[in-house]
């Protein structure tokens, strides 16, 4: 597929005012009132797949792809599969070339099923059972990132071969995000702390373990982070350390993993992340104190997650009952907190869109909320909806392809939506929606 087949539909998207950026790029408007999305009216995959549905646009994937590796074309781009795992978008992200970031034996069992090839895997997490560590050694992961002294010990301890290990360094960076997803300040549960001394305590320690083949240095500041001075100042604290570590160790590490983290705006006007301006940043960064420190240049590995899938989603929800408080008008859906709990974890918000027949043009503010038995059960809070919209309206809420289905639980006995792709006028279904039966089966009685 080239650049000039997935261009056309976003004239369609600027055309009908979606917002850029926000839309899946495939995002178009359709007859009375609908959207089209890879082609296909959303008020068909409605009625084919039932709702809340999270739809998922093939092309947008593949497009921030593409995008990030010719923003970085000699920097090693690894999926955070956090975000968003599933048998066919791991086929899409093996296809367009990215690495991949795992953190489960759960995760690896995806990339396993559809044989990602084991060479271009990193395995995270700050804590890996014994049975995730087994997978990853089983499955011959290529790296694996090692996040605390015990870790180090038992990996060592299981690695048959030399096995290729980053160590996860929390170089005291802010991020300026949500304090639940910030990664780079001190004292918190992930890596080991550059201003204590603990990484340079680790990197002993796998140096002294012979089946450990110490390759390079990790660090992940967080996620949802828009300012590049953040990763540029990570960056540059990372070159200083293994520079340390040369003199330290007499060693040069060959690798460089920045880590993922890159903002996209959810609705209209929130800060979005200069892709170019960040390469263009990290990459000076890095030459320059390299050089600076005579060191050679290590390979770069970035884990953008939310940049590459974010976008690319949409949940489709039907509303289910209209109801006029004091002072407010609550729309109630047939989805909420158990397929998006982000509003309640970071206070995030979105935008809705009501689809599927034309609209009054008086709108007036609503609250979205969901089914469960929460106040905080939020989809989306004061947001502009037509004055006619009643039950049986579909709404679309853009931007919900990363840690969403990801993210969804079970809460009341809910199952969890579909995930449904699309792409050229037609509909595939990559996760059916979870059933009774599903939820039953579990429980033994
Ligand atoms: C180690 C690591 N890499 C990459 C990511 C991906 O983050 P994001 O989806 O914000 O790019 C995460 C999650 O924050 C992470 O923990
Ligand atoms: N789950 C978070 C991001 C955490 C990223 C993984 N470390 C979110 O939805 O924004």
């Amino acid at each position: 597929m080239t650049l000039a087949e997935l261009i056309p539909t976003l004239g369609g998207s600027l055309r009908g005012h979606l917002e850029p950026g926000i839309w899946p790029r495939s995002t178009a408007h359709g007859v009375d009132g609908d959207l089209l999305l890879g082609g296909v009216p959303l008020t068909q995959l409605a009625a084919r797949f039932g709702t809340p549905a999270y739809l998922l646009d093939e092309l947008t994937v593949r497009q921030h792809c593409r995008d990030y590796r010719s923003a970085l074309p000699d920097v090693e781009i690894a999926y955070a599969g956090k975000s968003m795992i599933n048998r066919g978008v791991l086929r899409w992200i093996a296809e367009e070339g990215l690495s991949l970031d795992v953190c489960s034996a759960g995760e690896l069992a995806v990339a396993r099923a559809v044989a990602f090839p084991a060479s271009r895997i990193i395995f995270h997490g700050n804590v890996k059972t014994p049975e995730d560590l087994k997978a990853a050694v089983a499955y011959g992961v290529d790296r694996i990132v090692v996040d605390s002294l015990d870790e180090i010990e038992q990996l060592g301890a299981l690695a048959r071969y030399p096995q290729n290990v980053l160590i996860r360094v929390t170089p005291g960076v802010d991020g300026h995000t949500h304090r639940a997803i910030a990664t780079g300040v001190e004292d918190q549960k992930f890596g080991f702390s550059l201003a204590s001394g603990a990484a340079a305590e680790a990197v002993g320690r796998v140096l002294a373990q012979p089946s450990l083949r110490l390759v390079g240095l990790h660090c992940h500041i967080g996620s949802q982070i828009s300012r590049v001075a953040s990763f540029e100042e990570a960056a540059r604290r990372m070159v200083a350390f293994m520079a340390a570590l040369h003199v330290q160790y007499g060693i040069s590490l060959p690798q460089l993993d920045l880590g993922g983290g890159h903002a996209v705006p959810y609705r209209c006007g929130d800060p979005s992340f200069d892709l170019h301006g960040y390469a263009d940043r990290i990459l000076r960064a890095v030459n320059f104190e390299c050089s600076s420190h005579q060191l050679p240049l290590p390979r770069l590995t970035i884990e953008p997650g939310r940049a590459i899938i974010a976008a690319a989603g949409i949940t489709l929800y039907r509303v289910v009952t209209v109801k006029h408080g004091v002072s407010r008008t609550f729309v109630a859906v047939d989805g909420g907190m158990s397929d998006n709990p982000r509003p309640s974890l970071y206070g995030a918000r979105y935008s809705v869109r009501p689809v599927g027949r034309h609209f009054s043009a008086i709108s007036r503010s609503a609250t979205v909320v969901g089914r469960h038995c929460e106040a905080g059960d939020i989809v989306a809070e004061d947001v502009p909806l037509p004055s006619d919209l009643r039950a049986g309206d579909l709404l679309a809420v853009p931007c919900t392809g990363a840690y969403h289905h990801s993210l969804a639980s079970n809460y009341n006995m809910v199952g969890r939506p579909p995930v449904v792709s699309v792409r050229d006028g037609s509909a595939h279904l990559l996760i059916r929606r979870e059933t009774e039966d599903d939820l039953l089966s579990r429980d033994l009685g």
